[in-house]
C-alpha cells in the first residue's frame, strides 16, 4: 500500500484555448474541473493501476466539498481544517504549451499542522510499503513539516518519497533520511544554487543532495526524459515522443510509475517515464490509465554520457 501526504491538495481548472494571447478576449473550447495536489495525483494514477493507495489530505470549504465529490472512491483520510481549499487554473494551448497559474491555498493552523500530521502517524502505524509526501505548503505549516514526515516515516521504518520545492525541499533534503526525493531540472537547479547543462552536472547534484543521507534521486527533465541517481548506478532515460496537451501532473505520474510495483532501478525508472510521457498526452490534470502507459518504448540508458547536454536529450 502506498500512502500519499497533500498538505496543499486543490481542485485543478482547466481551460483549453488555441492560443494563449494577453489582454485579449479568448475563446474557451472546453473546461474541465479536476482534483489535484501533487500527492492527491500520485494516489489518483496509483488507483487506476490498482496499486492500494490511501491520501491524507485537508479540505475545507466550498473547495473542500468540490474536492471531496471530485476523489470520488479514491481511499483517502481528510482532516478538515476552516479554511478553503484552493482552486489552481490550468491554461493549456493548441500547441501543448501550459501555464499554471497555483493558488498560495489557506491558511493552516498549529492544531490543524498536528490534525494532519496525527492523521499520517496513525497510518503509517498501518506499516505501507511507501510514503509519498508532496507539494507545496500552503501558509502557517512551517517550512520543515517534511523534516518531521521524514522523522516520523523514520521511526516506522517506512521509506519516504518525497517531490517538493523551495525551502521545505532544501529544510527536508538537507536533514537527510529520503528514500527517494523527486526534484525536477529546475528544483534541483535551485536547491544546489547553480545552473545545471549536463547530464554530469546534474549527476554531480544529485550526488551532492545523496551526500546529506538520502538514498536516491529520480530527476525529471520534462520532454528530456529523466535521470535516476543512486549511490551506485546513474540511468538516463527518455519516452517517445508525444503530442502533449498538458503537462499538469507528469511529474505526480511519474513518481506513481516509480512506486507502482517493486523492482530493480531501471525498471523503476522505464515505468516512470513511461507514465510521466503517458501524462502529457492527457488533457487537464487526467492521470494515465494502464492501456495509456507505453512501458515496451522506454529503454533505460545506464552510465549515461556526462557530457549530454540536458536540452539535447
Ligand atoms: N513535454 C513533454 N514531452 C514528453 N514527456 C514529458 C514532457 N513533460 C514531461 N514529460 C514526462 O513526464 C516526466 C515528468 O515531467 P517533469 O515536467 O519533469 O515533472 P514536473 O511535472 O514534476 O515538473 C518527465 O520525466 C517525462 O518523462
Ligand atoms: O503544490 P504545488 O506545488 O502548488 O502544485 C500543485 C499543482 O501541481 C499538480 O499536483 C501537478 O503537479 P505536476 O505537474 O508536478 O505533476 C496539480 O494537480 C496541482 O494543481
Amino acid at each position: 500500500m502506498i500512502l500519499t501526504l497533500t498538505p496543499n491538495p486543490s481542485v485543478d481548472h482547466t481551460l483549453e484555448v488555441d492560443s494563449l494571447v494577453r489582454g485579449e478576449v479568448l475563446r474557451v473550447h472546453a473546461t474541465r474541473a479536476q482534483a489535484g495536489g501533487k500527492g492527491v495525483n500520485v494516489s489518483r494514477a496509483l488507483l487506476g493501476a490498482g496499486v492500494p493507495t490511501r491520501a491524507v489530505l485537508p479540505v475545507g470549504g466550498g473547495g473542500g466539498a468540490e474536492l471531496t465529490s471530485l476523489l470520488g472512491d479514491l481511499p483517502r483520510v481528510a482532516v478538515p481544517i476552516d479554511g478553503e481549499t484552493r482552486g489552481n487554473v490550468t491554461v493549456t494551448e493548441a500547441d501543448g504549451t501550459t501555464t499554471k497559474l497555483n493558488a498560495a491555498g489557506p491558511a493552516l493552523s498549529a492544531e490543524e499542522v498536528e490534525a494532519l500530521l496525527a492523521a499520517l502517524d496513525d497510518e503509517l502505524s498501518r506499516s505501507p510499503d511507501w510514503v509519498v509526501a508532496s507539494g507545496s505548503l500552503p501558509a502557517g505549516v512551517p517550512d520543515d513539516l517534511y523534516v518531521r514526515v521524514a522523522r516520523l516515516a523514520a521511526s516506522y521504518g517506512v521509506p519516504l518519497a518525497l517531490d517538493t520545492s523551495g525551502a521545505p525541499l532544501a529544510a527536508a533534503a538537507a536533514a537527510g533520511s529520503i528514500a527517494l526525493l523527486k526534484p525536477n531540472h529546475e528544483e534541483l537547479s535551485a536547491l544546489v544554487d547553480r545552473a545545471l547543462p549536463t547530464v554530469g552536472t546534474v549527476t554531480e547534484a544529485a550526488r551532492e543532495v545523496l551526500s546529506w543521507g538520502n538514498e536516491a534521486v529520480l530527476v525529471t527533465l520534462g520532454s528530456h526524459g529523466a535521470l535516476l541517481v543512486t549511490g551506485q548506478d546513474v540511468f538516463w532515460a527518455r519516452g517517445p515522443r508525444v503530442r502533449t496537451r498538458s503537462t499538469v501532473g507528469a511529474g505526480d505520474s511519474a513518481l506513481a510509475g516509480f512506486l507502482s510495483r517493486e523492482d530493480t532501478p531501471q525498471e523503476r525508472l522505464r515505468q516512470a517515464v513511461a507514465w510521466g510521457t503517458a501524462a502529457v498526452a492527457l488533457p487537464g490534470t487526467t492521470v494515465p490509465q494502464p492501456d495509456d502507459v507505453a512501458t515496451d518504448s522506454v529503454s533505460p540508458v545506464t552510465e549515461p554520457d556526462p557530457l549530454w547536454r540536458i536540452e539535447k536529450l
